[in-house]
């Protein structure tokens, strides 16, 4: 069973399309890249597969749950960390999970030994009592992925995680995220425009202008377009000769 199945995802803002017959899929434990350039539509994915907008044209599934007709079950296997930082700075690390973890409906002493489990996994459990104002933008990020963690999901979404980080803490969090991958069997959707971010045995789904126009191992990719870097075989299917594995948005 797939991690994620998107099938003939189709989205509209207005008359403007922003995604056009989507498919694709996540296998367990794997690390998929949604590979576009800003505007590509994956933001937009991301607000279908979260339902904050329904969706009305395709299908998502998460481990076999609709997340239209099974919202529930879809949404317990399913850890979410957004763009745009949602700690909350004025409060310790273990506040913002322990609050979190409420809303998810667990007792204040489970949440505490959740929260203090996850932190140790994210390599902050002597950081537990600061404010989340202290922390580097790095640490933030691993913060936000010891939340969305904390209810024990089998597929992660993260939207851009490394905007904004210098190179060292860029690596750092891609190397942590892999290693929940490959040491606890995770499956991971990583949004990104950075080709330095993709391996060759990574699965890659390339988003542009709304379409999903390839999908498959990345060296695979590569191999099939004749290509010298998965950046070039960006460049021969996009048709858009610039991509640069800058910092930052692009
Ligand atoms: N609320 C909205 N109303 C109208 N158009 C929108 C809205 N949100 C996104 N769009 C448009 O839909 C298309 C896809 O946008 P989306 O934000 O999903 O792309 P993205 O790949 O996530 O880019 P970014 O990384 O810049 O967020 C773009 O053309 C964008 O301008």
């Amino acid at each position: 069973m797939d991690a994620l199945s998107i099938s003939h995802l189709s989205h509209s803002y207005g008359s403007r399309k922003a995604l056009d017959d989507v498919s694709f899929t996540v296998a367990p434990g794997s690390f998929t890249v949604l590979l576009g350039l800003n505007g590509a539509g994956k933001s937009t994915l991301f607000s279908l597969v979260t339902r904050l907008y329904a969706a009305r044209n395709g299908e998502i599934d998460i481990f076999g749950a609709n997340v239209m007709r099974d919202p529930g079950a879809a949404l317990r296997s399913l850890g979410v960390v957004f763009q745009a930082r949602t700690l909350d700075l004025e409060l310790s690390l273990i506040q913002n999970l322990v609050y979190h973890a409420a809303l998810h409906g667990i007792g204040p002493l489970e949440a505490r030994r959740l929260g203090m489990a996850a932190l140790a996994r994210a390599g902050l459990a002597e950081r537990a009592n600061d404010k989340a104002r202290a922390l580097s933008g790095g640490q933030m990020r691993r913060v936000e992925i010891a939340r969305a963690l904390l209810h024990k999901p089998k597929l992660l979404l993260l939207d851009e995680p490394t905007v904004g980080l210098d190179i060292k803490a860029r690596a750092d969090l891609l190397a942590h995220v892999r290693g929940l991958v490959s040491d606890e069997g995770l499956g991971v959707l990583w949004t990104t425009h950075l080709i330095d971010e993709i391996e060759d045995d990574d699965q890659v789904v390339i988003l542009h202008h709304g379409k999903a126009l390839a999908a498959g191992r990345a060296a695979d990719i590569v191999a099939e377009n004749n290509a010298s870097d998965i950046g070039a075989a960006f460049a021969t299917i996009t048709g858009a000769n610039s991509l640069f594995p800058q910092a930052g948005r692009g």
